[in-house]
């Protein structure tokens, strides 16, 4: 050792863990608890994301700080209240995430020993700080981001690759960090969603005259200046449909969670609903092909609440179609898109 290695370090070099390769699954994060307080922290920093409203802070605060966060917590409290799972006491998007994790970690664990798998969220807990931060702690000096979002939008792929970097600039020895690209048009993928549709509607007596993939909205301006997230969306149904044989009128596009005044990108899944309904169609099912896990967004608003919506205006069968969540088809793309995006690390 040269001198002024041995002043820095008396005792001889440290020893360093063996350089390990870390996965870390990235969904959007949601409240720790129903009350007014839990789900007011995490709109907060969800809604003061610049790449989720892109408003300048000085106009935008003030309405969010003193108008939409006094009402919203309360609504969207008792909306999580209809689907938290009180079993496990967390909302289903955190358990479903937290499944996933556990079945990766388990696949690619016996396969390759260097390789670590977590989860983090990109508001609230686990963070994407503590996660990669635990990570190269236990020796992780390259880190595969997996965003679970398979059609890329800046309001949410951009903005956990945003805070993933931001992490690393705190650190002195940085990990080296790959993201995996949107899998809206992966063939692996496209066949398990048609697997899980196929296979639910095997199950009913009835037969769906119009189903719906609904995907959750963004501004219309965002597509305008450039955001590919509606061509991603409007790609995996086409996809859907030719792998179906199914016509546009059978198998539509729809954005739902329609956030604020301006216009979202159309056509709305809850106009949609009831427009169907009123020409006459008795029979609807609607999936989620924007959503890795069910969560408020398929539990709360499409599985009760357009549920409610088409019944209402004169439909008479409705079925909701869950999200991938666990099943063994998800899993083995999820498992084959890590492989192939580690390629050269393993
Ligand atoms: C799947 C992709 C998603 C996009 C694109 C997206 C954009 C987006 N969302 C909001 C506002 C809200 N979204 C909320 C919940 C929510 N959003 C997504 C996914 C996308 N959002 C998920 C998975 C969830 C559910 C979280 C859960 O805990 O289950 C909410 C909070 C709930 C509520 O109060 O309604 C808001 C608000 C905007 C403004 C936006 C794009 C600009
Ligand atoms: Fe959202
Ligand atoms: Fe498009």
């Amino acid at each position: 050792m040269k001198g002024y290695v041995r002043e820095v370090w008396p005792q001889g070099h440290p020893d360093l863990p063996e350089p390990g390769i870390g996965v870390l699954l990235v969904n959007l994060g949601t409240p720790a608890a129903t009350d007014y307080w839990s789900v007011r922290r995490y709109l907060s920093e969800f809604l003061s994301d610049r790449r989720v409203i892109e408003l300048s802070p000085w106009l935008w605060q003030p309405i969010l700080q003193g108008i939409i966060l006094t009402v919203r917590p309360g609504k969207s409290g008792r909306a999580y209240d209809a689907i938290w799972d009180r079993e496990t006491n967390e909302s289903p998007l955190r358990r479903i995430t937290r499944e996933q994790n556990d079945a990766l970690a388990g696949r690619l664990g016996e396969k390759y020993p260097s390789v670590q798998v977590r989860w983090a969220m990109r508001y609230g807990v686990p963070s994407l700080k503590s996660e990669i931060g635990s990570l190269i702690e236990s020796g992780c000096r390259r880190i595969l981001l997996l965003p679970l979002y398979p059609q890329y939008s800046a309001a949410t792929t951009a903005t956990a690759c945003d805070e993933a970097f931001r992490v690393l600039m705190k650190q002195r020895w940085q990990a080296s960090l790959r993201v995996t690209p949107p899998y809206h048009d992966d063939p692996a993928y496209i066949s398990a969603l048609v697997a899980s549709l196929q296979g639910m509607l095997e199950s009913l007596s009835w037969e769906p005259e119009v189903v719906l993939a609904s995907f959750h909205g963004l501004p219309r301006e965002c597509l305008e200046k450039g955001d590919p997230y509606h061509c991603h969306c409007q790609k995996t149904g086409r996809l859907l449909r030719e792998a179906l044989g199914w016509s546009e009128d059978r198998l539509r596009v729809t954005f739902q969670s329609r956030f604020g005044p301006k216009a979202w990108l159309q056509p709305y899944s809850d106009d949609t609903v009831k427009q169907l309904a009123g020409e006459g169609i008795k029979r609807l099912a609607i999936l989620s092909p924007g959503f890795a896990a069910d969560c408020l967004e398929t539990l709360e608003e499409v599985a009760i609440g357009l549920k409610e919506t088409f019944l209402a205006a004169g439909g008479e069968e409705f079925c909701y179609v869950p999200c991938l969540n666990t099943r063994d088809d998800h899993m083995d793309f999820l498992e084959g898109l890590i492989e192939r995006e580690l390629s050269g690390w393993l």
